[in-house]
């Protein structure tokens, strides 16, 4: 089994986890309110924004210029998605490319940011690349899932994960050559190092879920702060 086989058959359990989470559901049954769909937005737009530097390492340490083109036009389109996000953006949230910087990064967020940030330092394609494919391949397999469901089409729900389309789906969509690194890196690496590769892409599927529950329940830095000075925590997390 090739270690991208190896991710994805791990990974299943993680995938059918955030299927039924509440949020991903409300997305399906259109149910979620607007506090909820702006928080998610918010975070979002601030994640997809951290990912442009991760990209960024991965065209640094591509070890052929194959792949460095890849990961530069997957990073072209990372800019013109967020440049059209920032463009709907509503005057109650009017972010833009400077103030994205400033947007305040709650704690789901921030530890799932880290997770992938602290992948660079290893300057390894094959330690950076499942960190970043682990969010890709959940947002497109529950695009598949979500489609295949009875969702109210209804706006913004109906537009809610439909990553897909040709540049991401199909044998040379990104996804699939994403897996084709991996397992190409993977040739010249060692176990640990491929089962480390393994637990970056997992761990990245897990913090999925919490991205969700955290939109869901509106999760900030002050709920934190309530929860530790006020000991009222317990349904948080
Ligand atoms: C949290 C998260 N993971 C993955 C994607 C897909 O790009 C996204 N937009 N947000």
């Amino acid at each position: 089994m090739s270690l991208s086989q190896d991710m994805l058959f791990e990974a299943e359990p993680y995938l059918v986890a955030n299927e039924k989470h509440p949020f991903v559901q409300g997305i399906i049954h259109a149910t979620l309110t607007p506090e909820q769909l702006r928080y998610y937005d918010e975070q979002d737009i601030a994640f997809e924004y951290n990912e442009v530097g991760i990209i960024n390492a991965l065209i640094d340490n591509s070890t052929t210029t194959e792949q460095a083109l890849l990961f530069h036009k997957r990073q072209d389109l990372q800019l013109t998605m967020l440049r059209d996000w920032l463009h709907r953006e509503p005057e109650s949230m009017p972010h833009n490319w400077e103030t994205l910087k400033q947007t305040p990064i709650q704690p789901i967020n921030q530890l799932y940011r880290q997770h992938m940030a602290a992948t660079v330092q290893t300057h390894s394609v094959l330690q950076i690349l499942p960190s970043f494919a682990a969010g890709e391949w959940m947002y497109i397999e529950l695009g598949r899932f979500v489609s295949k469901q009875a969702r109210v089409e209804k706006e913004p729900f109906q537009s809610f994960l439909t990553m897909g389309g040709d540049d991401f789906l199909g044998p040379n969509g990104f996804i699939q050559q994403f897996f084709n690194i991996i397992d190409y890196e993977a040739k010249s690496a060692t176990p640990r190092e491929q089962e480390r590769a393994k637990q970056t892409f997992l761990k990245s599927c897990l913090l999925e879920w919490y991205f969700w529950d955290a939109a869901y329940k509106q999760i900030t830095w002050d709920d934190w702060q309530n929860a530790a000075l006020k000991g009222k925590g317990e349904s948080l997390l």
